[in-house]
């Protein structure tokens, strides 16, 4: 299926990230998500894809007897934690993802940022973060990325193939870290130059009312976004991710949609009009 609003995009890229949640239901992912991937090709639109895994990875810690502790909506990542990341989104919401996009007919290579080295990260320095106190937070083993191979998503895409990255990246030694997946998103959408990138999620977009999805704010400044930060319209799990986006906004992707799957049109029709299904960040 060609989409002719979409052909101002041919050559470009667009990144788009899953939350892990999504990928609890695969057809849903498949009609959703991975229908709006497949126009993107069709359009002749370049696609890297980045997951997360949140709800598999607490659910797996509490089946292993392990205790979740989340800081400011990043998760505390000791040796064992960094172990059910691995299985969470290197094996389960990995292949989940993969055979969404199989049913969807989107060739996706689904690995994660640990391969090929095209996600390096280091460890994050003790850091004080937003909604956690005024000490700096150890997170243990969670990085922060530090480089994109640009050129490597480049080759994958020039032999047909979609990336799609669980959110693992590490060192030149081989020490992986775990990585908040709006995170990398971000930064590999910047690296890339895209045109657009979709923080596809659970809610239709920033809410005005966060419990109330008819509220959905179609588009925002930088300023309006951090005036609704800083008199907390925009909460929890939803601060990071606006927060990232604005200040990548600043680093050269043209245009970040926050964006759901209901219906599931919802992310092929925010791309050929923003603002008409999301809620579309657009450069002051
Ligand atoms: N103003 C808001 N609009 C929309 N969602 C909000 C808002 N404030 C807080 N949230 C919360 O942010 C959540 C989305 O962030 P998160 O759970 O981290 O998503 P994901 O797992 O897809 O990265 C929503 O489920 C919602 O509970
Ligand atoms: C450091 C950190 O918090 N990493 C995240 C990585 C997965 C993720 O981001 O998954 P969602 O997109 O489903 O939220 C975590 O451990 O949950």
């Amino acid at each position: 299926m060609a989409v002719s609003g979409l052909k101002d995009f041919r050559g470009r890229w667009f990144v788009v990230k899953i939350g892990g949640e999504l990928a609890q239901d695969r057809p849903r992912l498949a009609a959703s998500v991975g229908a709006a991937v497949r126009a993107f090709l069709d359009a002749g639109i370049r696609v890297a894809v980045i997951h997360g895994g949140g709800p598999q990875a607490t659910e797996l810690q509490k089946k292993l007897g392990l205790q979740p502790r989340m800081v400011a909506g990043r998760r505390y990542t000791d040796e064992a934690t960094l172990e059910v990341m691995k299985m969470s989104l290197a094996g389960q919401v990995s292949v989940d993802v993969a055979s969404a996009f199989r049913l969807a007919g989107v060739p996706a290579l689904c690995t994660t940022g640990m391969s090929a080295g095209l996600i390096t990260a280091e460890r994050r320095p003790p850091k004080v973060m937003s909604g956690a106190g005024p000490e700096p937070v150890d997170l243990g083993l969670v990085g922060d990325v530090v480089g994109v191979d640009a050129d490597a998503f480049r080759r994958v895409s020039d032999a047909g193939f979609v990336p799609v990255l669980g959110s693992l990246g590490g060192d030149a030694r081989g020490q992986p870290f775990n990585i908040n997946a709006d995170t990398v998103a971000t930064r590999v959408a910047a690296k890339l130059g895209a045109a657009k990138l979709f923080l596809v999620s659970n809610v239709p977009g920033v809410l005005a009312n966060k419990d109330d999805p008819s509220t959905r704010l179609p588009t925002l400044t930088p300023a309006q976004a951090r005036e609704k930060i800083a008199s907390g319209v925009i909460q929890g799990g939803m601060i990071p991710k606006v927060e990232e986006s604005l200040e990548m906004l600043e680093e050269g992707i043209e245009a970040i949609h926050i964006v759901g799957i209901s219906p599931a049109e919802a992310l092929l029709h925010e791309a050929e009009r923003p603002g008409s299904q999301g809620t579309a960040f657009l450069r002051g």
